[in-house]
């Protein structure tokens, strides 16, 4: 009697949740059907648009653009996604409507990898990721304390320098050499040290490669580099910081901080640091001379730049970048034509709100293709050759200021690292053209060689570029 009492409340709660779900859905369809959504192709159940996507999503995205306009709508899954492609449409979501847009969606692999988005880049728009760009901004990217690690740069391009002279003549893969830059510069400033006494399975290098399915063992690294600096630090009174990780660890410690830092949210922000700095600028230089080695008058321009702002008899330091506008120049054109993030990191809508008349209803995913933007044909004469004299006598920045040129993004996410960035990009790039001559190993013609993409966690050569150095200064400038 009792059981079937139970069955009868069982089946009549099953039905008012079934009856319940269904209005929802129906309430659901009916406002759905009164939004005016931007254009787009008509989505699959269950796998909505993606089939429409191909292995360099940018570029199907493109293709996609040119049909359905500057704001479109497309549907991964279940999940809607709108994509900007014109500098007004970038406009309103990274600046007109920011802070609408300054949530970032979650993702199930986002959650294993990013301690549950207590990073910088995967957390939720609220007081923890405000508290944490705070933080870039006041402490870890602050010019004071960038300026006090501009020794590490310095010493670091030295040895990217000696390493290629020694290896003069030889066939080089360029890519190896820039990496190793990246990842040193990065690991000092960041975790006080390079690691490379330890196995190279414990090097962060080992990591980031496998950083998706070796979570747990970076974990155990970055468990390793807390306590290292923990006693380090342990009853010395007055303790000046030394790196980035000993920043985090000191604000943790601080009781007057808005939201506690946890433990795990100090190895969730060294891990971001050293996944955001590591392969970006190796990967926009090695596309720099890529196109460089295409043409080669360019090469001279710059070495002509060069050797009268510069010499021959010393290196280019940090406060000489401002005086190369040519290999300002460089670097511009290449982030145009070979952005590192070609849509950005994604963006998810906070609230409803409309663009262009279109209704964005909250929890929408955005896009931002700034690889469309960048060569746009309305914008950029020319717009698929490398020309960077198109940027001289211009006063367009990549700082987030000229929504034509975003290589990292504008608004409340853009990057925070930008200025590491820009200042690894040209002292590296600047004194490779200066110290070097280059050119395409025998038998590769300029013709040959080939610009595809791959799309990742950053976009680099599909196939990595090989090339040769000779010197090109008197023989003691190499000794360093
Ligand atoms: C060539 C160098 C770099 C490029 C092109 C680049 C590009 C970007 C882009 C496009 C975004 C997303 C912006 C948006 O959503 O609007 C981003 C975010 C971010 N970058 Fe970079 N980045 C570079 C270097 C660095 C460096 C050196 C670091 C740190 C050491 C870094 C750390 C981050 C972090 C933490 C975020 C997330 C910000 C947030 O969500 O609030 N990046 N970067």
């Amino acid at each position: 009697m009792e059981s079937s009492a139970a069955s009868t409340l069982f089946l009549a709660l099953f039905l008012t949740s079934l009856a319940l779900f269904f209005r929802a859905l129906s309430a659901g369809f009916r406002r759905r059907k009164h939004l005016n959504l931007p254009p787009g192709p008509k989505p699959w159940p269950v796998i909505g648009n993606l089939n429409l996507i191909g292995s360099l999503p940018h570029r199907s995205i493109h293709q996609l653009s040119l049909k359905y306009g500057p704001l479109m709508q497309l549907k991964f899954g279940s999940f809607p996604v709108i994509v900007a492609s014109s500098v007004e449409m970038a406009k309103e979501i990274l600046k007109t409507q920011d802070l609408k847009f300054a949530s970032r969606p979650k993702t199930a692999a986002g959650k294993y990898t990013t301690y549950n988005y207590s990073n910088i880049t995967w957390s939720p728009y609220g007081a923890y990721w405000r508290q944490a760009r705070k933080m870039c901004l006041m402490e870890l990217f602050s010019a004071r304390r960038l300026d006090s690690f501009e020794y590490i740069r310095a010493e670091e391009t030295r040895a990217l320098l000696r390493g290629l002279f020694d290896a003069s003549g030889e066939t080089i893969l360029l890519k190896d050499h820039l990496s190793t830059v990246s990842l040193n510069v990065i690991s000092r400033m960041v975790l006080g040290k390079k690691y490379t006494e330890e196995s190279e399975s414990e090097t962060p290098i080992g990591y980031v490669r496998r950083m998706k399915t070796l979570s747990k063992k970076f974990d155990r690294f970055l468990e390793h580099v807390l306590d290292e600096h923990n006693e380090r630090r342990n009853g010395v009174k007055n303790y000046v910081a030394q790196d980035m990780v000993d920043v985090l660890l000191q604000l943790a410690d601080d009781p007057n901080l808005d939201v506690k830092l946890s433990r795990t949210g100090v190895k969730a922000f060294t891990q971001d640091l050293i996944a955001g700095g590591t392969e970006s600028s190796a990967v926009t230089v090695e596309w720099a001379l890529s196109e460089l080695l295409k043409q080669p008058q360019i090469i001279e321009r710059a070495t002509e730049e060069l050797d009268s702002v510069i010499g021959n008899d010393c290196w280019v330091e940090e406060k000489d970048v401002q005086n190369l506008p040519y290999v300002e120049a460089i670097m511009k054109e290449t982030m145009r034509m070979h952005p590192v993030a070609p849509m950005l990191v994604p963006r998810m809508s906070r609230e409803d709100c409309t663009i262009n008349g279109y209704d964005i209803p909250a929890g929408t995913r955005a896009l931002v293709n700034v690889w469309t933007i960048g060569r746009d044909p309305e914008i950029w004469d020319c717009p698929n050759e490398f020309r960077p004299e198109r940027f001289l006598g211009k006063n367009i920045d990549v700082m987030g200021h000229d929504f034509e040129l975003l290589p990292f993004g504008a608004g409340r996410r853009m990057c925070p690292g930008y200025s590491l960035g820009l200042k690894v990009i040209q002292l590296t790039l600047a004194n490779l053209l200066h110290g070097f001559k280059w050119r395409l190993p025998d038998l590769v013609t300029e013709k040959d060689l080939d610009m595809d993409e791959i799309f990742g966690l950053s976009t680099p050569r599909k196939v990595p570029l090989e090339a040769v150095v000779e010197p090109r200064l008197p023989k003691h400038v190499y000794d360093i």
